[in-house]
């Protein structure tokens, strides 16, 4: 069977300063995501978590490897995929609504304005923004603003979802309020996601599954591991479930002890190497 999303081989390295060598950042990432699925990336600064971001959204090149979506290599940006960054990026001079309806036309450019108007606006009512509607993004908040974002995301209904830290600039309280919200919109849509966090916590309350990459340079996809926890989920409720205890204690131990060890630089790892499949509800 064909996995939605494949990565075979991939590996991004960069000249060294002087030219003379190359410094490997990761290498043989073999993984892949189901249609559907929410999949989180943890891992230390640096090891290269946004490199393959960027080269899922077709922003950036790998120095080897592949990715294929629905069996068809990814070379170059597409409306197919949307991205998320950590700093929002609307366009300032557009108000919240006209910065979806903008994104939405491009998407659907046969829909006419009253389509694309109720479109529009049933997305920034999943994220609680009817009544900033008219408001250009420099009077809304740091979370309104990524608020924003998410609908205008959501909205264009692609096919894959990347999200680099989408929560990081935001301060404990929003973010929380927000990764309800997320979890609301993604339910309804069930898009594929593949975020990044350094947040154990956000990962476990959103994933279906969550790749462990072990440290730089040379770091590789260590671990996957499942989060069997039901959904619908919320923040309150999941410290409740017996598992949550053991994920985030497994996450926490790869992060603090293991990933340093499991890093290619130490290690040998092989061409083919897999993640390893980590199910604790298992155990
Ligand atoms: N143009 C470049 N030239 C050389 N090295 C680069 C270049 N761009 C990125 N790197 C290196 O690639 C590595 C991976 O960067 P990347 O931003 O993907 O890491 P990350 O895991 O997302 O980090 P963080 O969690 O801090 O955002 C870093 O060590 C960075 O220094």
């Amino acid at each position: 069977m064909t996995k939605f999303l494949e990565i075979q081989g991939l590996r991004k390295s960069y000249p060294t300063p002087d030219g003379k060598e190359v410094s490997t950042v990761f290498e043989h990432a073999n993984f892949s995501i189901e249609k559907g699925e929410f999949v989180c990336v943890i891992g230390h600064s640096g090891c290269g978590k946004s490199t393959i971001l960027n080269i899922l959204a077709g922003l950036d090149e790998a120095s080897d490897g592949l990715v294929l979506m629905d069996g068809k290599e990814i070379t170059g940006p597409s409306l197919e995929r949307g991205v998320i960054f950590q700093n929002y990026s609307l366009l300032p001079w557009k108000t919240t609504l006209d910065n979806i309806i903008f994104a939405v036309r491009a998407r659907w450019p046969s829909w006419d304005k009253s389509k694309v108007e109720a479109h529009s606006k049933r997305y920034l009512e999943l994220v609680g923004l009817s009544h900033a509607l008219d408001r250009k993004p420099a009077q809304l908040s740091g979370g309104m603003r990524q608020r924003v974002s998410i609908a205008r995301a959501f909205a264009t209904q692609p096919q894959l979802l990347l999200m680099d830290e989408p929560f990081g600039a935001l301060d404990a309280l929003t973010r929380g309020v927000i990764q309800e919200e997320l979890i609301k919109i993604w339910e309804e849509s069930k898009q594929t996601v593949f975020m990044i966090t350094h947040d154990v916590d956000e990962a476990i309350l959103l994933s279906d599954r969550i790749l462990l990459m072990s440290n730089g340079p040379k770091a590789q996809i260590a671990e996957s591991v499942k989060v069997s926890i039901p959904r619908p989920r919320t923040r309150t409720d999941i410290i409740h479930d017996e598992n949550y205890y053991k994920i985030r204690n497994h996450l926490v131990d790869f992060l603090v002890n293991r990933s340093k060890g499991l890093s290619g630089s130490v290690c040998d790892v092989k061409p083919d190497h897999q993640p390893l499949t980590v199910d604790l509800a298992a155990s």
